[in-house]
């Protein structure tokens, strides 16, 4: 009954503008506000008023024009809807208006082979479909995330970070052109060289200051094969080394990740479960103690004119690493599968109905002068019973990001990506129910904050402007000055919740 009483308040809520009206390819649907209004993360449900089917990017420049044109008293919001995999609500709005970037039809996916390549392809389009259609032309992108089911215009709201990142920079470090509608309607192209200040702006811009409707994305070719490795440490400061040198390294391994394995019971977790091999390298039983272990996980992209040579090559590389010997674990797979390898995990975990779950993440960044102080209080202390889901952690280089974008980063030249991806048991009130990893969540962060470690949140979330200016420091008056100039009235991303839609009181 309430939802059938808060769907018909939003219908008649006071300023609804007669969206039905308006001259679109595309259509709005009133009744499925509940699918807008959830998100990966399984914790906040914002009931939108209607959600938008735009057909054209002319739909959505429409609708939203049409929005700013009712003015500073219009309680209207927009929220753009990639593949609605944000943690806390950024892609949703309370009684606004979800567009669902994934209708857009338009051009397809556009590869452009030749000694530049890149791709054009829509601001709604998965990731997963830009690499298979890519690699028809034995061409793929260069910079990627973890898992591919996200849209182009989610994770370049964001940053997009991988493995990759410390040679390729994050996925906003690899864009050449973006076509952007802003908080007024306009549709504007932006580039390095065209309305700069746009295009940086929304890079990492989280959603703030326009709906990415196209990008063009630089591709370079496509390795057939991969290397697909991972070995164990029990010394953080020999783990940490040992990538700091392979990101600083010119022609090493061409992906460095990391994971941490708590396991306080000594029985060592199967680290190799989510490492879907077909032919590995059996490491041999390897006994834990119940000691903290560090997994470096690595990848060395080949051709199959290089199967001879390529076992020589990765033995030379990883024999200058102090791993454990009796940890390495290989194996080889086609590019795709290594590149989709977290769907393997979505699969495994959607047959147990462990998938839509709530997922209380936390994502930081860290400046590697810190990262040990970090270690030693939060995998040392904190974290007490095993973790409930993959905690990454592996180092990238600043110089492969741009200043100029609205990501924000540590200070350091070299900083590192700590994700605690945690799934929690619904209902549960034990060490994998929601409240506790929260709590523990909140202990993390205050120790960050008490011991001035610089931590920065990747995909972050907080519910104060107090919290946003500190989070943007010295870089909060720009982002401000650019949200005045792109979207003055605040219409766009308002699940961010970094600026509320000021209405002045009639
Ligand atoms: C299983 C999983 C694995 C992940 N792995 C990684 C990883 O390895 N690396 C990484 O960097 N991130 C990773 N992420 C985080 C992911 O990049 C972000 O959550 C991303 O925003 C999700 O993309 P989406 O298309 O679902 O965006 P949505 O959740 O739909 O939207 C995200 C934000 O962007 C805005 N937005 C959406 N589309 C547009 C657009 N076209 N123009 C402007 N703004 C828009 C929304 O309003 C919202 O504020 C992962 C997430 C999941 C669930
Ligand atoms: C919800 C889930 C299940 C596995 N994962 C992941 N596993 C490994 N690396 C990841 N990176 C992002 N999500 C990841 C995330």
């Amino acid at each position: 009954f309430v939802s059938c009483v808060t769907i018909k308040l939003n219908l008649c809520s006071p300023n609804t503008p007669s969206l039905n009206t308006l001259p679109l390819d595309g259509h709005f649907n009133f009744h499925e506000v509940h699918h807008a209004a959830r998100d990966f993360g399984n914790r906040y449900q914002f009931l939108p008023m209607a959600v938008l089917h735009p057909k054209t990017v002319s739909d959505i420049a429409t609708t939203i024009k049409h929005i700013w044109d009712m003015g500073p008293h219009s309680e209207l919001t927009v929220a753009a809807r990639g593949h609605g995999h944000s943690l806390q609500g950024q892609a949703q709005t309370q009684r606004g208006v979800v567009i669902n970037m994934e209708s857009l039809e338009g051009p397809e996916i556009q590869v452009y082979t030749g000694s530049s390549p890149y791709v054009d392809v829509s601001g709604g389009e998965l990731w997963i479909n830009i690499l298979h259609e890519s690699l028809k032309y034995g061409l793929a992108p260069k910079s990627w995330t973890d898992y591919l089911h996200l849209t182009i215009g989610g994770t370049l709201s964001n940053a997009g970070i991988s493995g990759q990142a410390f040679r390729h920079g994050p996925q906003i470090s690899n864009v050449h052109q973006l076509e952007v509608v802003t908080g007024k309607g306009e549709v504007i192209n932006c580039s390095e060289k065209q309305n700069e200040d746009l295009f940086h702006s929304v890079l990492g811009g989280l959603g703030q200051f326009g709906i990415i409707t196209r990008a063009r994305i630089s591709l370079e070719a496509a390795p057939a094969r991969v290397k697909w490795i991972r070995v164990l440490y029990s010394d953080f400061a020999a783990f940490t080394q040992d990538q700091e040198h392979l990101i600083s390294s010119e022609n090493t391994f061409d992906y460095v990740e990391g994971f941490v394995i708590i396991n306080r019971t000594g029985l060592l977790n199967n680290w190799r479960s989510s490492f879907n091999s077909k032919d590995p390298v059996q490491a041999s039983q390897f006994k834990s103690d119940g000691r903290t272990l560090f997994c470096l996980e690595l990848a060395k992209y080949f051709n199959l004119d290089k199967t001879d040579l390529i076992n020589e090559e990765v033995e030379n590389f990883l024999s200058r690493l102090s791993y454990i010997r009796s940890t390495l674990f290989m194996s080889e797979v086609a590019y795709i599968d290594f590149l989709d390898r977290v769907h393997v995990s979505e699969i495994k975990l959607r047959s147990k109905d462990l998938w839509d779950v709530p997922h209380p993440w936390l994502n930081l960044l860290i400046p590697k002068s810190k990262i040990h102080t970090f270690a030693e209080e939060v995998f040392g202390s904190i974290l007490t019973a095993t973790s409930n889901g993959p905690i990454l952690i592996y180092p990238v280089n600043r110089s492969r990001w741009d200043n100029r974008t609205s990501v924000v980063i540590p200070e350091e030249h070299i900083f590192y990506l700590v994700a605690f991806l945690t799934s929690a048991v619904p209902s549960s009130t034990g060490t994998d129910g929601l409240e506790h990893i929260l709590t523990q969540n909140k202990r993390i962060l205050e120790f960050c904050e008490t011991a001035h470690l610089g931590v920065k949140q990747y995909l972050p979330h907080y519910t104060t402007k107090k919290e946003w200016q500190a989070h943007f420091g010295p870089r909060w008056e720009a982002f401000v000055q650019r949200k005045s100039a792109y979207d003055p009235l605040a219409i766009l991303a308002p699940g961010q919740r970094i600026f509320q839609k000021a209405i002045p009181f009639s």
